[in-house]
């Protein structure tokens, strides 16, 4: 990992983490439309998904039809299915923000045989990024599991966790459900420009001490080191307890 600094926050409610959240999209938001071209970011599933809701919600300055949203990681379900990230986001946040329009969000074919979903999701992710190099994203909105998982990458997975050519695989026996799913591996995850973890409840506080205090490497999690970009943890009081200053 760089010597760069992890910057962590942490929040009292999560009204306040929200906001903190909204906050940190106008700055990364900034850096990628100063560049002329659209905001493009990879979302989480999980909590995350109310998280953005409240975040973009309050934070009216942001410009968020110049935004492009991709997948850190999908179920390997119909995008109408309960279990989908994609319809998740569909029935909550395209429902609440209706400026935000279904098409800025880049699906997975999971119409697809697996495999096919996986490497037809990373040209799919390429075209965007239009250049043969490393596709570099503006930012990764992340969570943890409690066994330190992070997008679709878990604990005791080897072979993924080492994945160093492709940059979307597939993944067939998530101890989460639904097991068979697609997501992004750490060579595309550590080049983005920003990385955020954003945290809520006391039963994340031990995972998150051991991922980003004790750096322990049997988490994926912990395995999110941005090489040039910036990591910031973005927590609530519960999750964010080993932070606190000492009583
Ligand atoms: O599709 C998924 O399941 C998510 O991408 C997954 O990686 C999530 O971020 C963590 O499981 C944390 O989920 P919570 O924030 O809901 O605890």
């Amino acid at each position: 990992m760089t010597s760069q600094k992890v910057r962590t926050f942490v929040l009292e409610t999560e009204e306040q983490l929200a906001q903190k959240l909204g906050l940190e999209l106008v700055r990364c938001e900034k850096q990628a439309l100063t560049k002329g071209r659209s905001f493009r970011i990879g979302l989480s599933g999980g909590s995350l998904v109310q998280l953005l809701t409240k975040a973009i919600t309050s934070t009216p300055q942001l410009d968020t039809a110049r935004w492009v949203f991709f997948f850190c990681d999908e179920r390997y379900v119909p995008n109408d299915h309960s279990d989908s990230t994609f319809f998740a986001y569909k029935t909550h946040l395209l429902t609440q923000i209706p400026t935000i329009l279904e098409k800025q969000f880049i699906k997975a074919d999971t119409t697809k045989p697996l495999d096919e979903c996986a490497a037809d999701y990373e040209s799919r992710l390429r075209a965007e990024f239009s250049d043969n190099t490393l596709p570099q994203f503006d930012l990764l909105l992340l969570g943890i599991g409690p066994d330190g998982h992070t997008c679709s990458l878990f604990p005791d997975q080897p072979v993924a966790l080492a994945e160093v050519k492709r940059l979307v695989i597939p993944i067939r026996n998530s101890p989460k459900p639904p097991p068979e799913r697609i997501t992004f591996t750490f060579p595309l995850i550590n080049n983005a420009t920003d990385t955020i973890f954003a945290l809520m409840g006391a039963g994340k506080a031990d995972i998150v001490k051991r991922a980003f205090v004790e750096s322990d490497e049997q988490l994926p999690a912990a395995l999110v080191r941005p090489t040039k970009g910036q990591l910031t943890l973005i927590m609530d009081n519960g999750a964010g307890h080993i932070f606190l200053p000492a009583k």
